[in-house]
């Protein structure tokens, strides 16, 4: 066994606290070799392989590997027709690398559960686990399409065999020339991962839903009928105040708006949106309730908030909802973990009949209780001979399907029953459908490899879906702002965001579609 990296590797370990020897423990017979409890065993019909010996929770760094850089010359001179040809590849100065650590004894699967990025500056690999490995599990990467050996333990659809020395290079990790876009180095593969990223250091680019809400002039202002009371005494205000949120009068219909005005010596208390006359204690010295106008909705702009301001003191929200918030480098690595597996998914369709589109939702990144496994569905309209199983309506009903039969009856609501309007991401227009909430995508993003239709994009906002990213534009019958756009359109009550990924040239991009389809 050539363990002379791993030795060194224990050797750095072995020191480490004790939280070491309660993962060795699991691992009794194997070595653990780093700190997040890797090891590593026999793999059956693949010589040696890397195991979790400890619950990895995913996005874990589990690796990082230095490499070993030999110059071309150095190359064919010494290592070429050698063993180490199963084990280095081509870096991308065209030198050949190996690397040392763990790097070099994952295996491969089409079903990888670590994803890696290599980081030229510092010459190492970075392997990262993309969900959660329990002990015992092999922790495998994805290599290639193309493998020069017969893989085990997996189901992909393989290309012809390549035999190593019929070709020019080694293609031990042609891997890195396949999924190339972590060849490169991009802001998101390196520093800090709660650093933010924005504008063109982001892979994708948002869509700006066109959307007249800034309401800039007084003419623009939407206006709402409230009841407000004046108080002519402030030492009642703090005895109004507390009467009112006792009063169930308060509702989400004015937390735009502030709750007292004081104006020329004159408190004034906002009461209720109600069409009847608000009933006040009459214990208190105050005035009867009158109606005025308010403002709608909260001020997203300085000017709007200005002229918001001499109807009503109002909170100024400058991003909406539905906009994007900020992404930090962890978040990236996720997102491009999704675009990865949707893309090596769009590879194996090539080989059936079925259009090319793969819609893929991960485990929410921050919050994980939204949805506790991954979904990815393809279309499947050809197979089925059925015309709405476009990949996007089909992952929304696995989504439903798997609800439906993981809740017990008596927690699943009524499918009949009005659904309560969303906390996050609607726009405060009552809910009036009567379909239930299964089949919610509520917090949730949407991977596609390409952009959805017109129906595909309406049945993404009825789903209350976090946001959508999309590869491939489809200009004539997109509905994320292709042929129209869904989210931007006036009086719905949810609105999504939209992000374009951009694909490097020279990337992997999904099969074609010809632009007059549906996706
Ligand atoms: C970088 S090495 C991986 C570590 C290797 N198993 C060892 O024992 O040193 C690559 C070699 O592992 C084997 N291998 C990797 N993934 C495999 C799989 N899924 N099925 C069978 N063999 C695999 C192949 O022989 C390949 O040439």
């Amino acid at each position: 066994m050539a363990a002379l990296p791993f030795t060194a590797t224990t050797s750095n370990t072995s020191t480490s606290s004790g939280e070491l020897s309660t993962k060795n423990s699991l691992c009794r017979s194997d070595w653990v070799l780093n700190r997040e409890g890797c090891c590593i065993k026999t793999a059956e019909g693949k010589g040696r392989g890397v195991y979790a010996s400890c619950i990895i929770p995913p996005h874990t760094v589990i690796e990082v590997s230095p490499v070993l850089l030999f110059t071309r010359i150095e190359y064919e001179g010494y290592g070429r027709h050698t063993i180490l040809d199963h084990y280095t590849f081509k870096w991308r100065d065209g030198r050949m690398a190996l690397a040392l650590g763990l790097g070099s004894l994952f295996n491969h699967s089409s079903h990888p559960n670590v994803s890696y990025a290599i980081d030229p500056a510092h010459e190492c690999i970075r392997y990262t686990s993309t969900r959660t490995v329990n002990p015992e599990e092999e922790l495998c990467i994805f290599y290639s399409h193309k493998l020069w050996f017969d893989p085990v333990g997996t189901t992909e659809n393989l290309g012809p065999q390549v035999c190593l020395d019929q070709i020019e290079q080694p293609e031990f990790l042609d891997i890195l020339a396949v999924d190339s876009e972590v060849v490169e180095v991009e802001p998101w593969d390196s520093g800090d991962p709660n650093d933010i990223l924005e504008g063109e250091a982001l892979p994708f680019i948002w869509k700006k839903l066109q959307i007249d809400e800034e309401e800039e002039s007084m003419k623009d202002v939407r206006t709402m009928q409230a009841w407000a009371v004046d108080i002519l005494d402030s030492k009642y205000i703090a005895t109004m105040l507390k009467w009112l949120k006792q009063s169930g009068l308060e509702s989400d219909t004015l937390s735009h708006l502030k709750r007292i005005r004081k104006r020329d010596c004159i408190s004034t208390l906002l009461l209720s949106v109600s069409s009847s006359v608000p009933l006040l204690p009459t214990n208190v010295d105050i005035g009867d309730p009158y109606q005025i106008s308010v403002p709608c909705n909260p001020a997203l702009t300085q000017t709007s908030l200005v002229l918001k301001n001499t109807l009503w003191p109002t909170v100024f929200a400058p991003r909406r909802k539905w906009e994007p918030e900020k992404w930090s480098i962890a978040k990236v690595q996720w997102a491009r973990d999704a675009i990865s597996h949707i893309l090596r998914k769009t590879v194996q369709t090539t080989s059936s009949d079925e259009l090319p589109v793969v819609a893929h939702i991960p485990k929410p990144f921050e919050d994980e209780a939204l949805l506790s496994r991954s979904f990815t569905a393809k279309d499947t309209r050809i197979s089925t001979r059925h015309p709405l199983r476009h990949a996007a309506m089909n992952i929304i009903r696995n989504v439903a399907d798997w609800r439906a039969k993981s809740s017990p009856p008596d927690l699943l609501p009524d499918p009949l029953k009005p659904v309560a309007s969303s906390s996050d991401g609607s726009l405060g227009i009552s809910d009036t459908s009567c379909n239930g909430t299964n089949y919610l995508l509520t917090g949730l993003t949407l991977f596609i490899t390409h952009e959805p239709c017109i129906m595909c994009s309406m049945a993404l906002l009825h789903s209350r879906v976090k946001e959508v990213f999309y590869i491939v534009p489809m200009p004539q019958t997109g509905g994320c702002g292709g042929s129209a756009c869904l989210p931007a359109l006036k009086g719905v009550n949810h609105r999504f965001s939209i992000a374009h990924w951009r694909q490097r040239e020279g990337s992997a991009a999904p099969a074609h579609l010809d632009e007059r389809i549906d996706a």
